[in-house]
């Protein structure tokens, strides 16, 4: 557990972090606003004076008209002031939020772009940090920052007002000082169980969250029709919902009974204090503006305790929210990233795995173990193997998403991990078997795979004939512009109106548009594709497959296919089993050893040539 002291420091810095930040993104602002909360917290103890004055004058007008005048007008500022500053300070927050939302979702992902591998997207724990740092980020900055102004303001009132009862009478002062000493203790307690209750109700919102998302997503609408689930989930959330409810009924009966009872002390002692008042006034110790002075004092001084312990309490809480923000934003990066990287210069001879050995985490069993062959320039290389052989992290590992625990895998002989990973990524096109749909239009889904000559649109379409979709996407109501989305069904105020906007593509076409993306560069050096068929039919996938064959003469690739007729003319095969390399050659020479190619491709031959299942009587 952290020292309290250690604690503090972390407190501190974190305020002085969320301070830097806010100032960063609008000094002047923070300055003004500043100024204008401690301004708002020394009117009222002004006000006060100046009513005392004011009643003074009227009962004894000895000091003269000038007196009465001064502070009538003085008054009258104040009222004006008390009554704008608000306002102003209202904007000003508002301006600091946005500007702070802005900076600090910037920095945030700019933090989570550093993360160029996927390690640290798989990891649950931090991936719900990032999710409080996204929440945390764009407002708790400023609401630390108003935090620590009011509480600036708050001392400066509370300040002020037990100056003010020291000056009528130090007794009093003394009295309403130690009134509000059990509040404090009280009230901070209290700050303190609600934080608690907030972090153990954290996962049962998070869960709430995660069913409210899942009974009102597209993708999951429906499995639950058919399996009827959406009953079995709306109750899984209202359970959640309720606990929640209890943890929060138990810690208001708790505030509502203590805050019941420091209400009453504090009327008990602000009753005290009028009494002895209005005894010291008829006694002539005390003026009439003396009283009026001490009951708003005394108020204050309670009501502002109470507000400063709030304040701080409630400081504290974002900046604890802000950690979150702070430990994603000083995170290291996932993939150590060389100072003086090698460049990825365009492939000469070939890229080779060696002896590479990987596990998804020291938890896991290895998925590779001890991967060594080359892929040589210009060769078509198909990788086959079972489920969950490693094929698909094989080529996550070749694109750098991961670094090998042992072995290297190596680019013409420089190893992978003395390049800079962006710079790799530019050789290199891909499918994944998980490609993405993005909710954009066509030409956008393919420009992606190209962002250096987005609006090269001969390029987009030469890429889309290439996969066989370039017919589909031309016939769309606005051709290639038409978004492949109903999401958002248009960004602007025309597109949001035009029913033809917004058009829903089948499995197979997507992952055409998928193959186009990856097609747009010409010159890559390596094309990697991952299933690059499964979801297309007969007719298609002898297309596309026609399409590729002809498009990987004499370039580099490396293509996973569980549909091994696809994947024959390879001039390499490599058999992967269990993380092994367990067989190497042309289709004819695996044929003939009879290891576990022979036995799969023979399989599948045979249950496309299985015999006629005999007519029903
Ligand atoms: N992100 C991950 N975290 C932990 N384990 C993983 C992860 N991704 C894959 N694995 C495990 O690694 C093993 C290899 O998975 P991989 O996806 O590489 O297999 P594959 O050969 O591509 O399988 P398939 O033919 O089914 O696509 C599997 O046992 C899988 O459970």
């Amino acid at each position: 557990m952290a020292s309290s002291n250690g604690g503090a420091r972390a407190g501190i810095t974190g305020l002085a972090r969320a301070l830097g930040l806010v100032w960063s993104a609008g000094r002047y602002h923070l300055l003004g606003y500043g100024t204008l909360t401690l301004l708002e917290a020394a009117v009222p103890v002004a006000t006060a004076w100046l009513t005392k004055h004011a009643l003074d004058t009227i009962v004894d007008p000895a000091p003269g008209t000038s007196v009465l005048i001064v502070a009538g007008v003085g008054l009258a500022v104040t009222g004006v002031v008390i009554s704008v500053l608000p306002h102003a300070s209202g904007y000003l927050t508002a301006e600091l939020g946005r500007r702070v939302g802005l900076l600090a979702q910037d920095r945030l992902f700019a933090a989570a772009e550093r993360f160029v591998g996927l390690r640290r997207f798989e990891d649950p724990i931090f991936l719900d940090r990032l999710n409080l740092a996204q929440q945390a980020g764009g407002s708790t900055p400023g609401q630390v920052a108003s935090g620590a102004f009011g509480i600036g303001g708050s001392v400066v009132t509370v300040m002020g007002f037990i100056g003010s009862l020291l000056l009528v009478s130090p007794l009093l002062a003394a009295a309403v000082v130690i009134g509000t000493v059990p509040a404090v203790f009280a009230e901070w307690n209290l700050s303190r169980q609600r934080t608690a209750m907030m972090w153990r109700v954290s996962p049962a919102q998070r869960r709430e969250f995660f069913f409210q998302q899942l009974l009102t997503s597209v993708q999951a609408a429906k499995e639950l029709r058919l399996f009827g689930a959406s009953g079995h989930f709306r109750q899984r959330m209202l359970t959640e919902r309720r606990t929640a409810n209890k943890e929060g009924r138990r810690m208001d009966r708790r505030e509502m009974l203590t805050q019941s009872g420091l209400s009453l002390l504090t009327a008990a002692v602000a009753g005290a204090c009028l009494l002895w008042a209005l005894f010291a006034a008829a006694r002539g110790r005390l003026t009439a503006g003396d009283v009026t002075l001490l009951i708003g004092a005394v108020a204050a001084v309670q009501g502002g305790v109470a507000m400063l312990v709030n304040q701080m309490m409630q400081t504290h809480q974002e900046l604890t929210m802000f950690d979150h923000f702070l430990a994603v934003v000083d995170s290291e990066p996932d993939l150590p990233v060389r100072e003086h990287t090698a460049w990825a210069l365009p492939l000469q001879w070939d890229i080779e795995f060696r002896d590479v050995w990987f596990r998804y985490s020291p938890e896991h069993p290895w998925t590779l173990r001890g991967v060594s062959f080359r892929i040589h320039r210009g060769q078509a290389v198909g990788l086959v193997g079972r489920n969950g052989a490693g094929k698909s992290t094989l080529v996550k590992l070749l694109c750098r998403m991961y670094d090998p625990d042992q072995g290297s895998i190596r680019w013409d002989g420089v190893d992978l991990r003395d390049m800079d990973p962006a710079d790799l990524r530019r050789r290199v096109g891909v499918v994944f078997q998980d490609y993405m749909e993005y909710d954009l239009t066509a030409a956008e889904n393919i420009a992606l795979g190209d962002l250096d000559n987005p609006h090269d649109r001969r390029k987009i379409v030469v890429a889309a004939q290439k996969a066989g979709i370039h017919h589909k996407l031309a016939a769309l109501p606005h051709g290639y512009d038409t978004l492949l989305t109903r999401m958002f069904f248009g960004a602007t105020e025309t597109e949001v109106t035009d029913p033809d906007n917004g058009v829903v593509l089948s499995g197979g076409q997507w992952q055409r548009l998928a193959l186009a993306r990856a097609l747009l560069r010409d010159e890559r050096d390596l094309l990697i594709l991952d299933e690059p068929s499964s979801g297309l039919d007969a007719e298609a996938e002898y297309e596309i497959h026609q399409t590729l064959r002809s498009y990987r003469q004499g370039r580099t690739s490396l293509l996973i296919s569980h549909r091994l007729g696809a994947i024959r003319d390879a001039d390499v095969l490599v058999v992967l089993d269990q993380g092994r390399v367990v067989e190497r050659g042309t289709h004819a020479e695996l044929m003939t050893t009879g290891g576990v190619y022979a036995m799969l491709f023979t399989m599948q031959a045979a249950a496309y040539q299985a015999p006629e299942p005999s007519a029903a009587p």
